[in-house]
């Protein structure tokens, strides 16, 4: 293969090199991967209408995201474990959005610490995901390690009491390699994903420690013990989007975790026009799940979201070539995205306006 020169190009090298045991783990959805399928398929479902004649000789993709200037409106969903890709995981994936002045979030269940993280992308707006756990004493010294690290948001994921049944991983008997560990953790019994179980050492691990008690009161619980915004991450409807707002979030993301949880929820994309219109003005609502492609993150910004993440993508991305490797991917999304604003006669974020994207419904009525 030639150097890669889509996102499409990374995911082919990386099913070429990654172990299985970790290729799985990324690229699995849940059941029989329907949702996986369908949050890229439903981007097709709908068409840019484009319009011409508009002075686009000059470009901004720039976005203001919870007050910060962002330099483009793709940043880098939570993903896990991401030292299996590449031997500095996370640390290179938030060097990367550093240096292309975008958002990395960082999972609760990281192979690189808070604090690893941190010293590596000191300058890079970083926010970090949180899952409850039972112990909530584990639970307060992450997000107090997080703000002290300068983090600047609570991503609170809400679509995961439980771990989704992901087969491939059932069948491979998913392990962490033993030179890896649950950095955020080191020595307590939240690290212990090393061992051979009967089945997926991850169900065994998310469904024994995360709290599953956790509701809509907890949000006030969370509030009390941080001053940053809280984020929540997996809403799919807007009964959920409204209480989110109703609760004081400060912003969602719409997600169905990349297709990993129960197989048939709607694709991210399907679900974000119903949410937008329910509390669009109220908080900040991005989307993630089968973005790929420029045209997708117009589309979705038409859709009414503000910003976009890609999770699988960047860990393509890592595995290809480390911090540069991510770095690639996110320029191949900036200059994808900027050619179809430009083209499609926008020259910055605020032209993209909902009459320029259409279902294709629309087309086969005329
Ligand atoms: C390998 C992998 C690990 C993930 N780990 C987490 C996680 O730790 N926390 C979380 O909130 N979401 C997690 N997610 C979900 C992502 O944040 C995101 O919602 C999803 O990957 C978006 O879909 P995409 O991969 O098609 O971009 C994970 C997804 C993948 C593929
Ligand atoms: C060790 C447990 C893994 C928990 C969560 C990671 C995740 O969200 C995923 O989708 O995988």
């Amino acid at each position: 293969m030639g150097e890669p020169i889509c996102i499409k190009d990374f995911e082919e090298f990386a099913y070429k090199t990654l172990p299985r045991n970790a290729l799985d783990y990324y690229r699995s959805g849940a059941g029989q991967q329907e949702t996986l399928a369908n949050n890229k398929r439903a981007y097709s479902n709908y068409r840019i209408r484009p319009r011409c004649l508009r002075n686009v000789a000059e470009t901004d993709i720039s976005v203001t995201v919870q007050g910060e200037h962002v330099s483009m409106p793709v940043g880098i969903s939570p993903t896990a474990m991401q030292r299996m890709a590449h031997p500095d995981g996370e640390c290179a994936n938030a060097k990367a959005a550093q240096d292309m002045g975008t958002i990395f979030i960082l999972s609760t269940i990281s192979t690189s610490s808070i604090e690893e993280v941190a010293e590596a992308a000191p300058r890079g707006i970083k926010w970090f995901q949180l899952y409850i756990y039972r112990d909530r004493e584990v639970t307060r010294q992450l997000v107090s390690r997080a703000e002290h690290a300068g983090f600047r948001a609570l991503v609170l994921t809400v679509d995961a009491p439980f771990f989704g049944l992901r087969l491939a991983d059932i069948r491979n008997k998913f392990v962490l390699p033993p030179h890896l560990k649950l950095a955020n953790f080191q020595g307590t019994k939240s690290t212990d994903i090393n061992k051979s179980k009967a089945g997926s050492s991850l169900n065994d691990y998310v469904n024994s420690l995360f709290d599953q008690t956790i509701e809509w009161k907890d949000i006030a619980w969370l509030k009390s013990i941080t001053k940053l915004p809280i984020i929540l991450k997996g809403i799919l409807n807007f009964e959920d989007a409204i209480m989110a707002a109703d609760a004081g979030v400060s912003g969602i993301i719409v997600s169905n975790h990349g297709g990993r949880q129960v197989d048939t929820w709607p694709a991210s994309i399907e679900a974000l026009p119903e949410i937008v219109k329910a509390v669009g003005d109220r908080v900040e609502v991005y989307v993630d799940g089968g973005v790929t492609q420029g045209t997708d993150v117009f589309k979705a910004l038409a859709l009414g979201a503000k910003m976009v993440f890609m999770g699988r993508p960047a860990l393509w991305g890592l595995t290809y070539a480390g911090e540069a490797g991510v770095k690639k991917i996110l320029n191949i999304m900036k200059r994808e995205f900027e050619s179809t604003l430009a083209i499609s006669g926008c020259a910055r974020i605020s032209d993209i306006t909902p009459s320029m994207v259409v279902h294709k419904s629309y087309y086969a009525k005329l």
